[in-house]
C-alpha cells in the first residue's frame, strides 16, 4: 500500500496559527491541481465522527497542544494512500509541527521537495483568528488557546523552518504572492 506514495511529490506547508496556510493551499490547488491535506482538518473530521479517539483529540486541541505524532502521521499517510491514484502531488498543511515530525514523515513516507513557509506577524495572526472564531465554531479559536498555540508555534515549529532552510527547500509565501517557481 505505502508503495503507492513512495514517489509522490510532497510539499510541506508551515506557518503560525492563522497565518493563512489553508488559504494559500486553496490557491495552489486552483493553480497546480495538487491534493490539499490539512492535518487540522483530518483531526477535526475524527472529532466530528464522535469516536472515543476523537474525544481525546478534541481535549488536546482545545488546550492548544499537539496531538500524538503517530496519530497525525497515520492519518496523513492513510489520506495520501487514498488519493495516490488521482494526485499529482500533495500539499501537507500543518505538518510538521516539530522537527521530529518531519524526521518521522521522511522515514515512513518520503522527503519533501519544498516547504512553503506562510509568514505573518503575530498581531496579524491573533486578529485573524479572533475574527475566524466568530464563525468557525472551532474550540481553539479563542483568546486563551490562541496564545498557547502561538507560543508553541514559536517554540516547536519555527525550528522546522530552520531545519529545512539548511536543505535549501524553503520558499516564503507572503500574503497572496505565490511565486511561479513552484
Ligand atoms: N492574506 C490574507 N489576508 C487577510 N486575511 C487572510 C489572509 N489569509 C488568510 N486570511 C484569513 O485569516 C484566517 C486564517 O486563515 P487560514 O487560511 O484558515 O489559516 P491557517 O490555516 O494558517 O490557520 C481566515 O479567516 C482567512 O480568511
Ligand atoms: N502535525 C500536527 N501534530 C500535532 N497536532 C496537530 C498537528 N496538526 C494539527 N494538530 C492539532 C493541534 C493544533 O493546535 C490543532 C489545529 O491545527 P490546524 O487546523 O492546523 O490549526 P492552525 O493552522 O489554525 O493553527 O490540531
Ligand atoms: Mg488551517
Amino acid at each position: 500500500m505505502a508503495d503507492k506514495i513512495k514517489d509522490a511529490k510532497i510539499i510541506f506547508v508551515v506557518g503560525g496559527p492563522g497565518s493563512g496556510k489553508g488559504t494559500q493551499c486553496e490557491k495552489v490547488v486552483a493553480k497546480y491541481g495538487y491534493t490539499h491535506l490539512s492535518s487540522g482538518d483530518l483531526l477535526r473530521a475524527e472529532v466530528a465522527s464522535g469516536s472515543e479517539r476523537g474525544k481525546q483529540l478534541q481535549a488536546i486541541m482545545q488546550k492548544g497542544e499537539l496531538v500524538p505524532l503517530d496519530t497525525v502521521l497515520d492519518m496523513i499517510k492513510d489520506a495520501m494512500i487514498a488519493k495516490a491514484d488521482v494526485s499529482k502531488g500533495f500539499l501537507i498543511d500543518g505538518y510538521p509541527r516539530e522537527v521530529k515530525q518531519g524526521e518521522e514523515f521522511e522515514k515512513k513516507i518520503g522527503a519533501p521537495a519544498l516547504l512553503l513557509y506562510v509568514d505573518a506577524k503575530s498581531e496579524t495572526m491573533v486578529k485573524r483568528l479572533m475574527k475566524r472564531g466568530e464563525t468557525s465554531g472551532r474550540a481553539d479559536d479563542n483568546e486563551e488557546t490562541i496564545k498557547k498555540r502561538l507560543d508553541l508555534y514559536y517554540k516547536a515549529t519555527e525550528p522546522v523552518i530552520t531545519f529545512y532552510e539548511g536543505r535549501g527547500i524553503v520558499r516564503k509565501v507572503h500574503y497572496a504572492t505565490l511565486g511561479s517557481d513552484l
